[in-house]
């Protein structure tokens, strides 16, 4: 009976129900644990994992009779996905499965930090009424939303925005121009360079893979060149995003607000913690904008199914 190895939480219909009749070994402490992770990994014909498990060097070389790799996500940064490739084994993220969350997020998260408004709780609790100081509050209607990435979260991200009355301009060099995508439903979004969606979005909103290609994209430089006062949102991945220099614009008020989901290190640590020390208008969370009770049983029935069929076809 194959035997699939799961180090990472997972929602437990799913494993019940689409990896019945595999010996399942679930235990979301392995993460945690690397050799003990790499004692189960020796026995695995499949692994499934979120982001934290790094599936490379010493793990992949312990697991001599992987077949697959599922990824309860979409990124594969922690994945060796080419040392996968040379070995055969298949990797399967699950593509589509929590784009809403993500978009649900960075809608959210424009809307909090363009209004401004939403951090008076103690203040108000204890007596006060900073109401002349928060009468600066913006609307996201009329503003445009910048979208660097236009794959599938950043498109439910677009349809979202649009409804609420936003203009919506993606940077997206692998996106042919004729590509359909760019002529949703909900009226065109407009396909810029990223200097140019840079230095002309309300909000811009991270939406590319970590890569050689995309690490420090958006860094002291390319901040200066965005709005005074716009909005920067990662859910993407850390490494994107100088995080010293977005702690800088928003001390020096170039910039009016950030939400980071994601980061370089996580979870922070010492001095890059501190780093973000007295930011107004700043909201920090730890990799969650992807996860909510919905898309997790979403992401982990699509990746129990492709992780089935894979060994089943075997
Ligand atoms: O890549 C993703 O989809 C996000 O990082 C969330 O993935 P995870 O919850 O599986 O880490």
């Amino acid at each position: 009976m194959p035997r699939i190895v799961i180090s990472e939480f997972m929602d437990e219909a799913a494993i019940r129900e689409g990896l019945a009749g595999f010996d399942v070994l679930y235990d979301p402490k392995l993460v945690d644990d690397p050799a003990a992770l790499e004692a189960a990994a020796a026995d695995a014909d499949a692994l499934i994992v979120r982001n934290r498990t790094q599936v490379r060097g010493a793990l992949l070389n312990s697991a001599t009779k992987l077949k697959c790799v599922g990824r309860l996500g979409v990124g594969l940064d922690n994945i060796d996905v080419e040392a996968c490739r040379a070995r055969g084994i298949a990797v399967f993220p699950a593509t589509g499965a929590n784009d809403v969350s993500v978009a649900e997020y960075v809608v959210g998260a424009a809307i909090l930090l363009l209004r401004g408004a939403y951090a008076s709780t103690a203040e108000v609790a204890a007596g006060a009424w900073p109401r002349n100081a928060l009468s600066n509050g913006r609307e996201i209607s009329g503003k445009r939303l910048g979208l660097v990435g236009y794959g599938s979260i950043a498109r439910e991200t677009a349809r979202r925005a649009a409804a609420l009355g936003m203009s919506v301009a993606a940077h997206d060099p692998y996106l042919k121009p004729d590509d359909p995508a760019w002529r949703p439903d909900f009226g065109p979004v407009e396909p810029f360079a990223l200097d140019d969606l840079v230095a002309t979005s309300d909000v811009l909103s991270l939406h590319v893979p970590l890569t050689d290609g995309t690490r420090g994209m958006i860094d002291a430089a390319a901040i200066s060149r965005m709005k005074p006062g716009a909005i920067l949102i990662n859910a993407a991945r850390g490494g994107v995003v100088d995080e010293a220099a977005v702690a800088a614009a928003l001390k020096s008020g170039a910039l009016g607000g950030a939400a980071l989901d994601v980061f370089d290190t996580e979870p922070l640590k010492g001095g890059a913690a501190s780093v973000f020390a007295g930011c107004p208008n700043l909201v920090l969370t730890p990799h969650i904008a992807g996860v909510t009770a919905e898309s997790n049983v979403r992401v982990s029935g699509v990746t129990a199914a492709s992780v089935a069929k894979h060994l089943r076809s075997l």
